[in-house]
């Protein structure tokens, strides 16, 4: 895959508020970072920081109100197949099995139905999923589910994932398996991940680069280079990696600050 980079330029965001009678509100300002492939960005930050916002630029279901959002160089105006998006509660077809609804979008790229297939199978393989390729998507469960939406958005070979709380409903278990596994896909995917999260511990855990929004509106407040994901890769168990100083304290350091920016904010740990 050829090396590709997201960057936000001087970004900022306002919507029309119906508090403020139609003056804008302000939830980005200036924001600058990028991402590039076989980086793993995380976005951490309280309640309507205006990640989420941040999210739909990059993915481009929405425009800045000023500065840009650039994909190599070339400004974003709506969403494209190089940047694949998977939500909390990905919406798949209950009516398809999970081999369809990964092969889904190939239709669309207009594949062959054997192409279409053997592709499917491929990926359903890589998400460890080939036993419940012919399974309805009610018979899985949630953390299944989530694997057949990465999979899916897998399918057109993006250069991006981007990940608005893909982990989040799952229970602590399948939560600790499944961040494992994003690592995995992503690794070998080759691409640049934008993950928004909530969990302190889930940032360290997956993140090349950890980003804090302040809120009101949306700034970076601080961003900590990161290396725990590429131990947890080698083979290094989560809890080994949390017992390190260097977690603790990078853990204390967002804890604090997160709890400053937002201090009747509770957070996940
Ligand atoms: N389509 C919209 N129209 C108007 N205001 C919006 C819209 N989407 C988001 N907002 C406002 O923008 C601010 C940022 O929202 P956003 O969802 O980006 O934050 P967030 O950090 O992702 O929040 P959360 O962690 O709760 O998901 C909030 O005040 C929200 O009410």
């Amino acid at each position: 895959m050829t090396r590709s980079t997201l960057t936000f330029t001087k970004t900022s965001l306002s919507y029309p508020s119906r508090e403020r009678k139609g003056l804008p509100q302000q939830v980005l300002d200036s924001i600058n970072f990028s991402v590039s492939s076989g980086e793993f960005v995380v976005i951490i930050g309280r309640s309507g920081s205006g990640k989420t916002s941040l999210l739909n630029l990059a993915a481009g279901f929405q425009v800045p109100t000023e500065g840009g959002v650039l994909l190599d160089g070339a400004r974003i105006v709506g969403p494209g197949a190089e940047r694949a998006v998977v939500f909390q509660d990905d919406a798949l077809y209950p009516w398809f099995n999970a081999r369809d609804n990964v092969a889904f979008p190939l239709k669309l790229r207009g594949l062959s139905k054997a192409e279409r297939r053997a592709r499917a199978d491929a990926l359903l393989a890589l998400v460890a999923l080939s036993h419940a390729a012919d399974r309805r998507i009610w018979e899985l469960s949630g953390g299944m589910r989530q694997r057949v939406g990465i999979a899916r958005a897998l399918a057109s070979e993006p250069s991006f994932l981007l990940l608005d709380e893909p982990l989040g409903a799952l229970d602590a278990l399948t939560r600790t398996k499944m961040q494992g596994f994003l690592l995995d896909i992503w690794k070998k995917s080759g691409a640049g991940a934008l993950l928004i999260t909530h969990s302190i511990d889930e940032a360290l855990l997956l993140a090349t680069r950890i980003i804090v929004l302040s809120p009101n509106p949306g700034r970076i407040a601080a961003t900590f280079e990161t290396g725990f994901g590429a131990e947890l890769l080698a083979g290094a168990k989560p809890e080994t990696l949390r017992a390190t100083p260097l977690f603790k304290s990078i853990h204390e350091q967002l804890t604090d600050l997160i709890h400053t920016l937002s201090p009747e904010e509770e957070l996940a740990a």
